[in-house]
């Protein structure tokens, strides 16, 4: 017990630590949109609004920076037209919407050979004459940013030297990460030229931006559309709001991306996209976007049943850590992911299993989002074939092709008590990839007993014991 509230105690101060990391991911040229927010100094203090959007940020940013294909996915689609009578059309190529010949050698050149599951349904209402508003839910990685791009890219008059297109962001990191897809996808339209409405990047006062698209984090974006005029809003005439999840996150953010949206002209269309679709986020959606048409594609439904679950009884860290060595002796293990309560114990475990002479990646959270997304690439490659980290670095990591996990301390939340959601991610499988795995529980008190106890019946699974000084036993359940 008095263990577990200690690492509580480090974890809270490593998770408060980390979020304040998170706000220094660039320090360079322009900073990222902070919106003024006041940064605690007391690890100790309750996360603010804005340090928790920065967690989700860089989530999403962390997504992004290591994702290179479409996430697949089974479900499927839910369409709400706005006018239930119109006949709902939907495309299984790029060659059916008619796209101007630069912007669908663009779409080639990326490598896109047909449309998404999302965007098989969200392009044609996107790109309909008169064009569309839409509202639109899918996990990261289904193809919303490339749909929106298209959409703007499709609707832009290169020859209005104005911007016509707006697109905010939550913070500058997310917003530069739209702005390469719009690059990319505008390879072939040279005279289609794009610019950052973010804080840091300065302009002449009663200067006028010609850059036919803008992007940017709400804040600066309602400066040069009201306060600094850099933007005429009533010329707009595609609104993009991206990540709204995440936007919302903020109170701020909410306010102005609303406070934009009543500038624009009542034919302007509106798009707004989410990776999750809680209540908030459908309310904010609401508000910003009139008559809707309405896309979701649920998540594919992570599943223990393929896995094979296991728990080993220990009294102390270097016991656990002796129980890890006897796996690794007894078993072949192609690489593992390694779950930590906290910095601390994720650092001192990584040093222990290289002495051991194990290749070991550490993902910590003093580390920027980009090299985060570093390490986890080189892992992805096979360089290392451990990877240890703390939760707060590894949510939403995928972990598909890791056949084995191990929880060094199992997930609690903030208040101690299991966080299954988190269980469940860390070792879970979609039932589409249904490879078989192994987990592997280190339980070293009444207290993690107790936790250990309460996750097999959320789950109805039993967890069974191992003892991992019987090799013999060990080698069984690699088979
Ligand atoms: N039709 C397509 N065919 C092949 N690849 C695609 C297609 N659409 C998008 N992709 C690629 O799939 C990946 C995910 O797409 P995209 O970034 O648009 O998804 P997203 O839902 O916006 O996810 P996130 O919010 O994490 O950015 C990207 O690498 C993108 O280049």
């Amino acid at each position: 017990m008095a263990t577990d509230s200690w690492a509580l105690a480090v974890d809270e101060q490593e998770a408060a630590a980390e979020s304040l990391s998170n706000l220094h991911l660039k320090e360079e040229k322009i900073k990222p949109d902070t919106n003024g927010a006041v940064v605690k100094t007391n690890a100790n203090a309750e996360k603010t609004d804005e340090e928790e959007k920065e967690d989700r940020a860089a989530q999403s940013l962390l997504n992004k920076l290591i994702r290179s294909n479409l996430v697949d996915n089974t479900n499927q689609v839910e369409v709400l037209q706005r006018d239930p009578n119109s006949p709902l059309y939907s495309v299984k190529s790029f060659e059916e919407l008619r796209l101007k010949p630069q912007l669908l050698q663009g779409v080639y050149a990326m490598g896109f050979n047909r449309p998404s599951k999302i965007q098989e349904n969200a392009l044609p209402l996107m790109l309909a004459e008169p064009p569309q508003n839409l509202i639109a839910q899918s996990q990261s990685g289904t193809g919303k940013t490339a749909a929106f791009v298209l959409a703007m890219l499709s609707q832009v008059e290169p020859a209005n030297k104005y911007p016509q297109c707006l697109c905010l962001s939550p913070t500058y990191e997310l917003a530069l990460q739209t702005g390469k897809v719009i690059e990319q996808m505008g390879k072939f339209y040279p005279e289609l030229k794009l610019a950052y409405a973010v804080r840091g990047n300065k302009l002449e006062r009663g200067q006028k931006i010609s850059e036919q698209i803008v992007i940017g984090t709400p804040g600066t974006v309602l400066d040069w559309c009201s306060k600094l005029k850099f933007i005429d809003p009533k010329k707009i005439k595609v609104f993009v709001l991206d990540e709204a999840d995440v936007m919302i996150a903020t109170q701020g953010h909410q306010d102005q991306s609303i406070r934009i949206q009543r500038m624009l002209p009542r034919n302007c269309q509106m798009l707004l996209f989410s990776a999750t679709f809680e209540d908030s986020v459908w309310k904010f959606a609401q508000k910003v976007v009139p008559d809707p048409n309405v896309i979701k594609l649920k998540r594919e439904e992570e599943t223990l049943d393929t896995i094979k679950q296991y728990y080993v009884l220990c009294s102390s860290r270097d016991e656990k850590f002796q129980a890890l060595c006897n796996l690794y002796g007894a078993i072949t293990i192609a690489q593992a992911m390694i779950f930590c309560h906290t910095r601390k114990t994720a650092s001192w475990l990584a040093a222990e299993l290289s002495k051991e002479g194990h290749q070991v990646a550490l993902l910590s959270g003093e580390m920027m989002v980009e090299q985060r997304a570093a390490v986890i690439e080189r892992f992805r490659e096979g360089k290392e074939k451990v990877l240890v980290t703390t939760n707060v670095c590894a949510r939403g990591i995928d972990v598909e092709q890791v056949s084995v996990v191990i929880n060094f301390d199992l997930p609690v939340d903030k208040d101690g008590n299991p966080d299954n959601e988190t269980y469940l991610h860390r070792i879970g499988r979609t039932g589409r990839f249904g490879k078989r795995g192994l987990a592997v529980n280190m339980v070293d008190s009444k207290h993690s007993m107790n936790i250990l106890n309460r996750i097999q019946e959320h789950f109805n699974k039993k967890i069974e014991r191992l003892d991992t000084d019987d090799l013999d036993e060990i080698e069984k359940i690699a088979n």
